[in-house]
């Protein structure tokens, strides 16, 4: 526990896990399991420190609320039985020491990781001098300071993220301002920092990732620094894509403390990584942090559900690394108009053929998640389950390329329409190129091995046995450790499931273990395996003729020869055999009025040789479990290629019938810069209307040279934030390789989206609203390009109207005249449109409500070119409920202020000079 302070120890005793002293304290009631107290044997004077422990087989689930809840580092001590000179030196048995500890970020085929998202470990580096120059305002007594990262000085930040359970490694390099938005894309559950940040009195970046949720884990740096050439042995073995000139001095720097961090939590154990791969900022779309959010692309703004989010809506995916991709690229929208055309041609194909698309989807299906298997094999785990799934997985690809190629022959021989002849000739090469990126010849060969050694049926039969035996262990488990403290008042316990000491690894089952002829390899696994099962079964029969002749020898027909936990290899007779045997054997192990159990020398003797030979049964398929390990530890740059390839199926067909379902359209995607949807929506809030049988009104938007900027009012409710993301999405989906909701979409490429939406203010601790609003405002317009895609909802509602329309101004100004983007603002201060009057490039669109005679009245969702000054703010309020009298009151001092004007004097355009207005 001092060594490794920074952890949960929980040690291995038998067959549970204990904590000891203020772990037990601590973490007994949190993991709602017993606390004891118990004496030690050394210093019986000392008083008792406290213990608390569960079953070895529970393991999984105390760990994930130490760790998936509670966010704690837990060191796992293990037991290894000594070898035999030690003991022969009186030592003891067994030696315990701390095999792995187990982080948020550095877990690697734990049952409680969640397996549709990617498990992410980052490392950031950052030039510690540079954080310190930042530009701190130092907090005094009274004040405040309120400054961001975002604030700090440009400065090149290097990134680099694994996931340990798919071997994922990823580089990258940003800027300050940056970083928070590509540390929401990636969305690690550990960060990993240089412990000099923690020091760094003015470093504000620790406390913003902080603000943000993620978890921070502080490293000592290490002496050495790894280099890139020391990542070599971490990574699988061809490398080709791996040219170690591609990376910077800032990922490199994150890429070994990543990597230092890793090694030490493995203690020793390796893994192979993918070769890493560098995230080139200017290749994807940058989605910033609070676009990521406000879009609700990955979880709900309200209250972080996955439920209600654009991935909930669009998650067609059949596999659970499918998934994972799919949330990869929706987070990184692609740059490129060949990548993202592909991505639709292959789309477009599994829409056009249906019954491709159900074989393929029906296929991946019956696959399993191959990468996190291959993954688990680098690292030594990865038992006969994990071999069957993997060889099932490879012929069931192996299944899915004869359908793709199939597909492709009878393709060739439909002629081709000449006015399609450029897109179908384009659109016929997307599966055949997918299909040659297969290997799977070697896979075929492993995979067939595979399914010759393991005996299918014997592994089922070997987990039944070991679910029976562990719901029975479960019942008596407490007792167990209250007897171990020493604990009075406990019923004895039942003599089969007294602990046992277990074998060396936790994985390995002894020869004795009431598993006895259940096997999980086929005998024709390897000749060894093969003798030693010829062995034993010459051996069951000599016992049965043992028996037989016992029996009639004795002339005791109830004779069984059997084996028991504590009087081992022994004859078993009952009722009147029992008086019978006593003259031949007189002397007893345990005898009851009607049983007698005694020894016979020669079946203490076989049944010692049958054990044996079961040990080394069980150790010669381990030894085949072993090779057929190396053998995917062998292909497992195949391996992980071939998933790679599935995953991309996966997205497609997901896309596919996304797109048949909804009735989206195929978008154009061109290098310009304008954004032109006919009849657009809103992919989740049209789901959400259609299942309370409501229909979504659809709307169009023409950004382009003419029109640059839309002005949007109108009143409360009335679709104005809706239309704003749903636009915003569009461009995300279109560039991710999706179809879209729209009639018609021709989108030039969006290099970063913005929104400035509201909603998430508290999740800011300690800045006001406004404060969060000017932040995220400054932000925009700092960063945002000609070729980017901004949406501002209501900028300026934070503070008073004067101060929001001047500030909501110079904010449109600025995207006007300097940004120059394609921008989407909505605005409830009207005055904004008559400011705006001489932008040439401003377009002022509105939606309306319709009002019937009889006072009832509807939203117009649909917008229509101009300006509505009316909010009907108060028919929002009274469907609200506030109350009635409180509702009047309104509508006689809206009255009286319409009448006053108060922003006459702002009405007519101010000199364009910014400078002047903020005078
Ligand atoms: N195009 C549409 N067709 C049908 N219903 C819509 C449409 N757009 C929005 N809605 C419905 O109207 C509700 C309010 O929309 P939204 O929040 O976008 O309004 P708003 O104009 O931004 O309101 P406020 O100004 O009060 O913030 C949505 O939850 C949705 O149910």
């Amino acid at each position: 526990m001092l060594k490794f302070s920074q952890c949960v120890v929980l040690t291995r005793v038998g067959g549970f896990y204990e904590l000891y002293f203020e772990h037990a304290d601590e973490y007994a009631p949190l993991l709602n399991i017993k606390r004891t107290k118990r004496r030690t044997q050394r210093d019986s004077k000392r008083p008792a420190v406290s213990m608390a422990g569960f079953p070895a087989f529970q393991l999984d689930r105390y760990l994930k609320i130490l760790v998936q809840d509670l966010n704690k580092h837990v060191a796992i001590s293990d037991e290894f039985l000594n070898d035999a000179p030690t003991k022969a030196r009186g030592e003891p048995a067994y030696t315990r020491r701390v095999s792995r500890i187990i982080t948020p970020g550095t877990l690697i085929d734990e049952n409680f990781m969640d397996p549709w998202e990617n498990n992410y470990l980052l490392s950031i580096h950052i030039d510690p001098e540079v954080l310190k120059r930042g530009t701190a305002v130092k907090e005094s007594p009274g004040t405040r300071s309120v400054s961001s990262v975002l604030n700090l000085p440009r400065t090149e930040v290097g990134l680099a993220w694994i996931d340990l359970s798919s071997g994922d490694f990823l580089t990258q390099t940003t800027d300050i301002a940056s970083l928070p938005s590509a540390v929401a894309r990636i969305n690690p559950r550990e960060v990993v920092l240089d412990s000099i940040f923690q020091e760094a009195e003015h470093s504000r970046m620790v406390s913003i990732l902080q603000e943000d949720g993620h978890i921070i884990t502080f490293q000592q740096p290490s002496e050495q620094p790894l280099t890139i050439t020391d990542w070599i042995p971490m990574l699988e073995d061809v490398i080709d894509d791996f040219d170690s000139a591609n990376f910077t001095q800032g990922e490199v720097a994150a890429g070994g403390s990543l990597l230092h961090y890793v090694q030490h939590q493995l203690l020793g154990s390796t893994t192979r990584l993918q070769a890493p791969v560098r995230h080139q900022s200017e290749d994807h779309m940058s989605i910033d942090k609070n676009s990521l959010r406000a879009l609700e692309i990955r979880s709900t703004i309200r209250d972080n559900n996955y439920e209600g989010s654009l991935l909930h809506s669009l998650k067609k995916t059949v596999t659970k690394s499918g998934t994972r991709l799919l949330t990869q690229r929706l987070s990184a929208p692609s740059m490129s108009l060949s990548t993202i055309n592909d991505r639709l041609d292959l789309v477009e194909e599994m829409i056009d053929y249906s019954q491709l698309r159900q074989d393929v989807v029906a296929l991946l299906g019956r696959t399993f998640d191959s990468l996190r298997l291959v993954t688990k094999f680098t690292v030594g785990r990865g038992d006969a389950d994990a071999l069957m799934e993997l060889s099932k997985t490879i012929f069931t690809t192996s299944d899915i390329v004869n359908v793709l190629r199939d597909h492709s022959t009878s393709r060739k021989s439909i002629p081709i329409d000449p006015k399609k002849a450029t897109t179908e000739i384009r659109r016929r090469k997307c599966l055949p190129a997918l299909e040659r990126r297969f290997d799977l010849r070697q896979p075929l060969e492993l995979a067939q091995r595979i399914q010759e050694a393991i005996d299918e049926e014997g592994l089922s039969e070997y987990h039944r046995i070991e679910n029976d035996e562990a719901a029975e262990m479960v019942d008596i488990a407490q007792d167990v450790l209250g007897r171990e403290a020493g604990e009075e008042d406990l019923k004895p316990l039942p003599k089969r499931i007294q602990p046992k000491p277990h074998m060396i690894a936790p994985s390995f089952k002894g020869a004795t273990d009431g598993r006895d002829d259940v096997w999980i390899m086929r005998r024709s696994a390897s000749k060894n395996l093969e003798r030693l099962h010829d062995k034993l079964d010459s051996m069951i029969e000599e016992k049965s003729t043992l028996e037989k002749e016992l029996k009639k020898r004795l002339r005791a027909d109830s004779l069984t020869l059997k084996w028991t936990p504590n009087l081992a290899h022994i004859a078993h007779v009952k009722g009147k055999d029992a008086t019978r045997v006593t003259a031949h054997y007189p002397k007893s192990l345990s005898s009851s009025k009607s049983t007698r159990s005694f020894q016979v020398p020669e079946w203490t003797q076989l049944g010692a040789q049958m054990d044996e030979t079961r040990y080394r049964i069980r150790n010669e398929e381990q030894r085949v479990l072993g090779e057929l390990r190396e053998e995917v530890v062998r292909n497992l740059v195949r391996l992980r290629r071939n998933a790679a390839v599935l995953d991309e199926l996966d997205v497609a067909c997901a896309f596919a019938i996304l797109a048949n379902d909804n009735n989206f359209v195929r978008p154009i995607l061109n290098a310009g810069t304008s954004h032109n949807i006919v009849g657009g929506r809103h992919p989740v809030v049209e789901a959400g209307l259609e299942d309370q049988g409501r229909k979504f009104a659809p709307n169009d938007c023409l950004l382009d040279d003419d029109e640059r900027i839309w002005l949007i009012t109108g009143p409360n409710m009335a679709g104005k934030s809706t239309y704003l993301r749903q636009n915003a999405l569009i461009s995300i989906l279109a560039q991710t390789g999706s179809f879209v909701p729209a009639e018609y979409a021709e989108i030039g490429l969006v290099d970063k989206v913005f929104s400035r939406v509201g909603s998430a203010d508290n999740l800011y601790k300690d800045q006001s609203t406004f404060m969060v609003e000017m932040l995220e405002t400054a932000h925009i317009l700092k960063e945002a390009t000609p070729r980017s895609f901004v949406i501002m909802d209501e900028v300026g509602r934070g503070t008073t109207p004067e101060d929001g329309i001047a500030v909501g101004y110079a904010c449109l100004y600025h995207l006007y005249h300097v940004n120059q983007c394609r921008t989407l603002f909505a605005t409830h201060f009207h005055a904004l449109t008559d400011l705006t009057s001489n932008f040439e490039k401003l377009g002022c669109h509105c939606n309306d409500v319709a009002e019937e005679p009889d006072g009832k009245f509807s939203y117009v969702h649909r917008l229509r070119k101009g300006v509505n000054r009316e909010s009907h703010a108060l028919k929002v309020a009274r469907i609200a409920g506030l109350p009635e009298e409180a509702v009047v009151m309104a509508a006689e001092v809206l009255q009286k202020l319409k009448s006053a004007s108060p922003h006459s004097s702002l009405l007519s355009p101010p000199s364009a000079r910014s400078s002047e207005l903020a005078n």
